[in-house]
């Protein structure tokens, strides 16, 4: 068998992070080079009762491999820094990117393979096709899309609903700026024809729900897609993570992997 490739865990202290760390622990791929967090949790062990690697700010001198960031735009921002320079793969999750961070990621990706996607799950991969399938198929249908997730959750829409709304958008061969609506309060008047509409739920521990509704005069397709677990984000995340190591520099997605992994898509 080949070495463990080494991996940064970007985050590793929140909800994701403990999910890639429970998965990590056997998984003889990887060896995990450091698990770096702003502020919580720092200097205690990463595996309680065992005296190895600890949380920390701090980057080791020996720079990882490759990297899995879900941290957030703050923390993105600053390890995709880092990442670039020392020429770390990175795979990332973390969702609200605002426009100067997109592009310097896309910067980033001229000089280290760098793979996003607002959602690792597997489902979510299928349920993009099968959202761009319908809304070319009923092109003057209206389209919505509904999520729900966590009470903790800082970013809305989700990443996920703007990913579906991207797909919807392209099989209609037009562009998700200029339709979607994202609320609707008062006197709305009648709803745009084509528009893409967001609607957006706060709730509990809800790990995160997708719904594509596609409406016609007296019928209704609804595509829908429950997570219950995040440990499905985790394990993709993980698997982008062995697939990306040691590639060229350049922006990948979830479809290249699944492309290269298990054939062109259906
Ligand atoms: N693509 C996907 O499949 C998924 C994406 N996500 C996205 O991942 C991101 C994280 O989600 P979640 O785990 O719930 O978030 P949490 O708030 O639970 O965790 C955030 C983590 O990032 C760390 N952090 C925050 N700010 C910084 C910073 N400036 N520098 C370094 N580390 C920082 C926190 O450290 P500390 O605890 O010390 O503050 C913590 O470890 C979100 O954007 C979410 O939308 C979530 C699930 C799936
Ligand atoms: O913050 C979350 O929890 C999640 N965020 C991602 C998103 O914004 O789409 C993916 C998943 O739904 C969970």
């Amino acid at each position: 068998m080949s070495r463990p490739l080494r991996l940064a865990v970007i985050g590793a202290t929140g909800r994701m992070g403990r999910a890639l760390l429970d998965l990590l622990k056997d998984d003889a791929r990887f060896e995990l080079a450091v698990a770096l967090a702003a502020s919580s949790r720092l200097g205690e062990p990463v595996y309680a009762g065992e005296d190895g690697l600890r949380f920390t700010r701090e980057w080791p001198a020996a720079a990882p491999e490759v990297a899995i960031d879900f941290s957030g735009p703050a923390g993105l921002g600053a390890a995709l820094a880092h990442c670039r320079a020392h020429r770390i793969a990175l795979v990332t999750g973390t969702t609200g990117l605002d426009q100067a961070l997109q592009q310097q990621l896309d910067e980033a990706a001229r000089d280290i393979p760098l793979l996003r996607a607002a959602n690792f799950s597997l489902g979510v991969a299928v349920l993009r096709r099968l959202v761009r399938q319908a809304a070319a198929a009923l092109p003057d249908w209206d389209l919505d899309i509904l999520e729900a997730h966590h009470n903790r959750k800082v970013d809305a829409p989700s990443g996920t609903a703007l990913a579906l709304g991207e797909a919807a958008a392209a099989g209609r061969g037009v562009s998700l700026a200029d339709g979607a609506v994202y609320a609707r309060e008062g006197t709305t008047g009648p709803r745009q024809h084509g528009s893409i509409g967001f609607a957006v739920v706060r709730g509990g521990d809800i790990v995160g729900e997708h719904e594509v509704w596609v409406i016609g005069p007296g019928e209704r397709v609804e595509l829908n897609h429950r997570a219950t677990d995040r440990s499905i984000f985790a394990r993709g995340a993980i698997e982008a993570a062995h697939w990306l190591a040691g590639r060229a520099p350049g922006a990948y997605d979830l479809d290249a992997m699944l492309a290269d992994r298990l054939g062109s898509p259906t």
